[in-house]
């Protein structure tokens, strides 16, 4: 007799199957086609599918000096809310995690994380004391965004990283000739890291990457240790946009309408979808600072799109779950027998509008305020336990730190 059984729609290699899927003691332990015994069922209703937990592997929770923008307890609130169950937290903090000390002051805070968590750890320069720390992966800036840091030396950064390496890919020296970060910032700052990969072969991944030219470029390498990521905000915003709404500034900024159609032609291609979730209050926003929360409406966009037609369901998971545990080598992560129960349950038919004030994230503001999605995640299970149902949060803070594969 298993703990809990669900019972509907669910993914099961590259289709949604109709079935069941069982869990023990916080591990999914069983697929099947038919029905399986548990202490619970629960029923899946008309419209609704399970789904595994997101892995966002791009989230900025502040907190530190930043509390007034995010903690790490609002931010990962608005994580289980939003159906994300394991964020990467990134590094660029107040102070910046960059030194053992802070490293060890920042595992402290996650003892009020309500999702699962990686630790990054900021690498410029300083290669003593990232070898110094074990961190979960590390994040080098090529040109400044929040925070202001960034690596003198790329290439020595990156050959110094223990693990692997998340890059912010604007060129510094075209940051200073063209403030308003055109296409080129980004284009040559991917060349450059591609060229760095291809003599020093360790685990990149590009974060956030905005142009056509710069995906073309990463594609055409096509090199098996290089990975990348794309952003809700690249994939359903452009230009336009920021022009209505200054609060849209973001590095690297939104693109025009061929770039945006680009990412979408090739929207197979790419790998990982992650919120870079950056929140700012109204208040730094009118002071200029770049970044957009998107925690909570990130997945939510992504099933409205699903129910455009412009990806599946699958392409949902691969992106948003399965790339993002074998790409990190998150040992108990992954859709499957034996892996962590992180899961959720999101209605495909439920139309809601986009309220910041309903949301958890202390950003205050939304990107998407007013939009009107159809799509939306009810419930979401943190290892086997509920952990938010229809927008309550359920329960105390419950997040544990990933696990890496062995040397990963
Ligand atoms: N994306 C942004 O515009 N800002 C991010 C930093 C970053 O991801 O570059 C932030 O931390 O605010
Ligand atoms: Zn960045
Ligand atoms: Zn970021």
């Amino acid at each position: 007799m298993f703990d809990l059984v669900f019972v509907g729609k669910f993914p099961y290699n590259g289709q949604v199957v109709e079935g069941s899927v069982a869990i023990e003691e916080g591990k999914i332990v069983r697929f099947s086609k038919g029905e399986l015994k548990g202490e619970k069922i629960l029923r899946l209703g008309r419209g609704q599918v399970l789904l595994p937990g997101m892995i966002d592997v791009h989230v900025h929770l502040r907190d530190f000096e930043e509390s007034h923008k995010e903690t790490v307890k609002s931010g990962t609130m608005a994580a289980i809310h939003g159906g994300i169950t394991t964020v990467f937290d990134m590094p660029n903090t107040r102070p910046p995690v960059m030194d053992e000390r802070t490293f060890r002051l920042r595992g402290r805070i996650f003892r009020r994380s309500y999702a699962d968590y990686a630790l990054g750890f900021l690498l410029a320069g300083n290669c003593e004391e990232a070898k110094a720390v074990k961190a979960d992966f590390y994040k080098a800036f090529m040109g400044a965004s929040t925070g202001g840091i960034f690596s003198e030396d790329f290439e020595a950064d990156y050959s110094c990283a223990p693990g692997p390496l998340h890059v912010h890919a604007e060129e510094a020296s075209l940051i200073i000739r063209f403030p308003e970060r055109p296409p080129i910032v980004e284009v040559v700052a991917i060349r450059k890291a591609l060229d760095a990969a291809e003599r020093i072969k360790k685990r990149l991944h590009i974060c956030h990457v905005s142009t056509a030219e710069g995906l073309k470029e990463i594609l055409k390498r096509g090199f098996s240790w290089v990975s990348f990521e794309v952003t809700p905000h690249h994939l359903f915003l452009t230009r336009r946009d920021y022009e209505r709404n200054p609060f849209l500034k973001v590095y690297p900024p939104l693109r025009d309408e061929k770039d945006r159609r680009f990412l979408w032609e090739h929207i197979k291609d790419v790998p990982v979808i992650a919120s870079d979730h950056a929140p700012h209050t109204p208040e730094d926003k009118e002071g200029g600072a770049a970044g957009l929360p998107g925690l909570e409406t990130e997945l939510a966009l992504l099933l409205d799109a699903v129910n455009r037609g412009l990806l599946t369901l699958w392409d949902v998971v691969e992106k948003t779950a399965l790339n993002p545990a074998r790409l990190f080598c998150l040992k108990t992560k992954g859709f499957s027998e034996g892996k962590d129960a992180d899961i959720i349950v999101v209605d495909l038919k439920r139309e809601w509008v986009v309220r910041a004030d309903d949301f958890y994230t202390k950003a205050g503001w939304s990107p998407y305020e007013g939009w009107r999605l159809k799509g939306k995640v009810i419930m979401t299970f943190l290892r086997g336990e509920l952990v938010m149902e229809e927008d309550e949060i359920i329960g105390r803070p419950r997040g544990e730190r990933v696990a890496k594969e062995n040397g990963a």
